[in-house]
């Protein structure tokens, strides 16, 4: 089945499943009676008072209303989904992760949600966590939703099919999907899947502002896709809703299918992005430009300029910088950077950080091109190089100083104690000759 989406980014959506039109009240939100016995329910994604440009809610004309569902109660079956930051102790090496490995046995989305690093805390709505996703079955007579945040979802392996309560999204690996705090929504896929999330506590994911590049360009706001209303009209019982909350999961359960809006209008909505569509711009004369210039989505901060996390992506792009190395310059960042791969080779890692892995540089510790890329960049040819073809990399740089959880640093096993020994060779070319 073709999906159909609507078409923009941030902007004010209205949908009606075809099978009930006119399922949306005309002019007003809280008819005395909605069209068709729905109930009109609110999504709320801002402070009712937030500034025009920052307001985000939604309506659903929905069968039930939400808050139909029995107490919630712990839910201890996914064991290495957390946000305790202080499992192990602060480590300020340069981490490489191998592939995370795709487990065998069914599982589901949510019980393969593993933490790997962090920072910050739900409760006062400030913080960031990095998860991966390993899993192999359907999400069946379940959903999930987050009370603590929105979820970026990057699929490495396998196609997930995200039905949520404004429709449904197909979601391959390099395109990417946001699934906001407090969105209902279920995980299909067909074989083995593995992925990564960004979960933001501050806020929402916004397009950077572009500056001197114009009006145009980096990501378009019309090439973000957010589904069409379909409803499913099930009694389910035994229906299990997950939330996570505060950090922790919790299951309620109710006796029919929560994805059962008929309707929908609003600015608040789920949405995914194919990352092939980036228009990217970098510098066509000499030097390297700062990884930000390929920024698609950041979560700002108050303080101007600096984002609770970037989702920065590392394209297929032309290298034609003239008398520059080209790859990512030798740096100390006072930020966080945690990498993933989800095609190909990285340009300053070839060897070493593989599809499914992972890495991350935390704050001030030292990292860049490995001995082998520096060699090839500092005294090869500087033709016009199409360069990343069929890769793609990405990066979320936080300002945040995360920690790495157990699962992280030991369960995982995943952990590459040689990664160091990437940069040990690089030689000392200090000379007396002022043109080496
Ligand atoms: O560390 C990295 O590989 C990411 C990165 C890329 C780049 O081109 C410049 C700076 C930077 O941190
Ligand atoms: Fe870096």
């Amino acid at each position: 089945m073709t999906l159909k989406y609507l078409s923009g980014f941030g902007s004010e959506f209205a949908s009606e499943d075809q099978r009930r039109p006119g399922a949306l009240p005309p002019a007003q939100n809280s008819p005395q009676r909605c069209p068709y016995g729905l109930y009109a329910e609110q999504l709320s994604g801002s402070a009712f008072t937030a500034p025009r440009a920052d307001n985000k809610r939604t309506w659903f004309y929905r069968i039930r209303p939400s808050v139909i569902h029995k107490p919630f109660q712990r839910y201890n079956e996914v064991k290495y989904l957390t946000h305790k930051w202080d499992e192990e102790d602060p480590d300020p090496n340069q981490s490489r992760w191998l592939p995370f490995d795709i487990p065998s046995s069914p599982t589901d989305f949510v019980s393969g949600l593993h933490t790997v690093c962090g920072a910050g805390d739900p409760r006062a709505r400030h913080g960031i966590a990095v998860h991966v996703f390993t899993c192999n079955a359907d999400m069946v007579n379940s959903a999930m939703y987050n009370s603590d945040g929105d979820f970026l979802i990057v699929p490495q392996q396998g196609t997930l099919k995200i039905t949520t309560e404004f429709g449904l999204m197909e979601v391959a690996p390099n395109e990417i999907a946001v699934v906001q705090q407090g969105m209902r929504f279920a995980v299909a896929v067909s074989g083995p899947t593995r992925g990564y999330i960004l979960e933001v506590f501050d806020g929402h994911f916004k397009l950077p502002d572009l500056g001197p590049i114009g009006a145009n360009g980096l990501a378009n706001p019309r090439d973000f896709l957010t589904p069409v209303a379909h409803y499913h009209d099930e009694e389910i019982p035994g229906f299990k809703l997950i939330n996570k909350y505060q950090g922790a999961l919790f299951v309620a359960e109710q006796g029919h299918s929560p994805f059962d809006v008929v309707a929908w209008h609003g600015n608040y909505v789920p949405y995914k992005y194919d990352l092939s569509k980036f228009m990217v711009i970098n510098s066509v004369s000499f030097d390297h430009c700062d990884p930000s210039i390929f920024t698609v989505l950041t979560c700002p901060s108050a303080r101007p300029g600096v984002a609770i996390a970037d989702f920065v992506i590392f394209p297929p792009r032309w290298s034609v910088q003239e008398d520059t190395f080209r790859p990512p310059y030798y740096h100390r960042n006072c930020m966080s950077e945690f990498m993933g791969l989800i095609l190909g080779a990285y340009e300053a890692k070839e060897g070493g950080f593989l599809p499914g892995g992972a890495s991350l540089h935390s704050m001030m510790t030292p990292h860049g091109p490995d001995a082998a890329c520096f060699a090839a960049a500092s005294t090869g040819e500087l033709t016009p190089q199409k360069i990343a073809v069929g890769t793609q990399a990405f990066m979320f740089e936080s300002s945040l100083s995360m920690a790495i959880t157990k699962w992280g640093a030991e369960t995982c096993q995943k952990l590459d104690p040689k990664y160091y020994e990437c940069w040990q060779n690089l030689p000392k070319l200090f000379s007396d000759k002022i043109n080496v």
